[in-house]
């Protein structure tokens, strides 16, 4: 870790001070306030403003009982939560997640990338995060409904399309958010479709915004590479999880002729020297919300492997794209002694900070989440665009829009990481860039 500047080392210690316990929010800020020391030394304006203090502190925490009833007739309880981080760019925008392990830091460490997240991305949206302890495995249709009917009977009255406009995350995805939406609808009779995003095509929702994270991750890795010149062609990649981002990354690395040769889920991993068959991986994942032990039962050139790491596996690019901290020191060096070149976070925080020095130090290219998962939250802003002019946009169109955005993110973080001497250091340029524009904003606000 950096030595901080003695503003930022403040600021610090209140967040540690302030927000007890809450590990992954400490993390995610401590993240970004290790490259800000040059920032503050040119601008002394935003420390004169109390913005970094401001920044980490979310603008209102909410947090809620959510009963609901399962299919024997028991009452539960979840809790919900919404974390409303930052609007100085507009409205809070931010994924739900329904995990058991989401708690208040969870949730904030989430909303906190996410303000940063959404700056790079250019459109005009806050920053903000939320979601319950619920688990939906297991849960039947009707149970996840009443769950989500629940959830939304209190959410409804804090978000807005001019507010706070919520999306999916881990455990939310199409089949939630089609529910989650239906009970906002009922509640307030407004058929307001820039509410929520991640809806489906038929409903308001927008090509693409289902492959946008996993794409852009690509789309993101595919720009590094070139500034070595090297391409994703014939590259052998491994990626973690086997949900929405991981799907669609796996889908965009062959379709640029990547061997895409293993993924994971939370029983295990697959490797498939055939290249991962996408089909067959979504037809098991999104339909019948099955497990990997189920791809490898029906495909021949895969084992299934309940034991070590998907991290294990040699790869030229690796794509963490399932939880937070799931890579850590160690992974980083089996993966650097099996020769990676690149690695792009399609997760939030998948990566400790112990993993990322060590692979900052073996010269491997290293796309922080924040950067190179903001794919999904752009191609949300596109989907708020079309619904704002009641209009429906073609898959290529929007996807090229989402390309160009890839494009547009790396080329900032890059010239950021420039300005600020340390060039090809995305983590750096990804926070600073960002954070230099909230913090524009925030000034010209006033102190609100
Ligand atoms: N869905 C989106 O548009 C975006 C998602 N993300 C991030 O991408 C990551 C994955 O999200 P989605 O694919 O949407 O979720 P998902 O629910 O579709 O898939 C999550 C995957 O991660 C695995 N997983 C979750 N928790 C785990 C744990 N504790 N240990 C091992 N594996 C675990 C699951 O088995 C599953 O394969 C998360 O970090 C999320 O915050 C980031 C940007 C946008
Ligand atoms: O599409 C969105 O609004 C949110 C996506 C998200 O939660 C994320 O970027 O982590």
């Amino acid at each position: 870790m950096a030595e901080l500047d003695p503003a930022l080392s403040r600021v610090f210690s209140t967040v540690l001070d302030r927000n007890p316990g809450e590990a992954e929010f400490h993390q995610a800020v401590r993240e970004v306030l290790d490259t800000l020391n040059p920032v503050v030394a040119r601008h002394p304006e935003y420390a004169e403003g109390s913005i970094i203090e401001r920044l980490c502190e979310p603008e209102r925490q909410i947090m809620f009982r959510v009963p609901w009833t399962d299919d024997q007739g028991n009452v539960r309880i979840n809790r919900g939560f919404r974390v409303e981080f930052n609007s100085a760019l507009g409205p809070y925008k931010g994924g739900l997640r329904f995990h058991p392990t989401v708690n208040l830091g969870i949730v904030k460490f989430l909303g906190f990338e996410q303000i940063f997240k959404n700056a790079l991305t250019g459109m005009p949206i806050g920053g903000g995060k939320g979601g319950s302890d619920f688990d939906p495995k297991g849960r039947s249709d009707a149970e996840v409904m009443r769950f989500c009917q629940s959830f939304m009977t209190e959410l409804y009255r804090h978000i807005g399309e001019y507010t706070d406009v919520p999306a999916g995350d881990i455990g939310v995805g199409g089949r939630e958010i089609g529910y989650l939406f239906g009970q906002y609808k009922r509640i307030t009779n407004r058929y307001e479709s820039g509410v929520l995003t991640g809806k489906g095509i038929g409903w308001g929702g927008s090509l693409v915004r289902t492959e946008a994270t996993g794409y852009g991750t690509v789309f993101f890795t595919r720009e590094m590479l070139a500034t070595r010149g090297l391409s994703l062609s014939g590259r052998r990649v491994i990626v973690s999880g086997s949900g929405n981002v991981a799907i669609y990354a796996a889908e965009k690395a062959a379709q640029l002729g990547a061997q895409v040769v293993a993924c994971s889920d939370s029983g295990g991993y697959v490797v498939d020297e055939a290249g991962l068959d996408i089909a067959l991986l979504r037809e098991i994942k999104e339909i019948r919300r099955g497990r990997l032990t189920d791809y490898a039962a029906e495909r021949e050139s895969a084992t299934h492997h309940a034991e070590g790491s998907v991290w294990d596996v040699p790869a030229e690019i690796a794509l963490p794209c399932a939880t937070q901290n799931e890579l850590d020191g160690s992974h980083a060096k089996t993966l650097v002694a099996n020769g990676v070149l690149a690695i792009a976070e399609g997760a939030n925080m998948p990566c400790t900070p112990e993993a990322v020095s060590i692979l900052a130090e073996n010269n491997v290219l290293f796309a922080p989440g924040k950067a190179a998962n903001a794919g999904g939250v752009a191609t949300s802003a596109l989907e708020m665009q079309q619904n704002a002019s009641r209009d429906r946009w073609h898959f290529d169109h929007t996807e090229q829009r989402l390309d160009q955005i890839m494009v547009d993110v790396h080329a900032r973080c890059a010239e950021a990481a420039e300005t600020y001497d340390c060039p090809g250091n995305y983590v750096a340029g990804a926070n600073i860039t960002s954070f230099i524009q909230v913090s524009d904003a925030m000034l010209a606000l006033g102190v609100i």
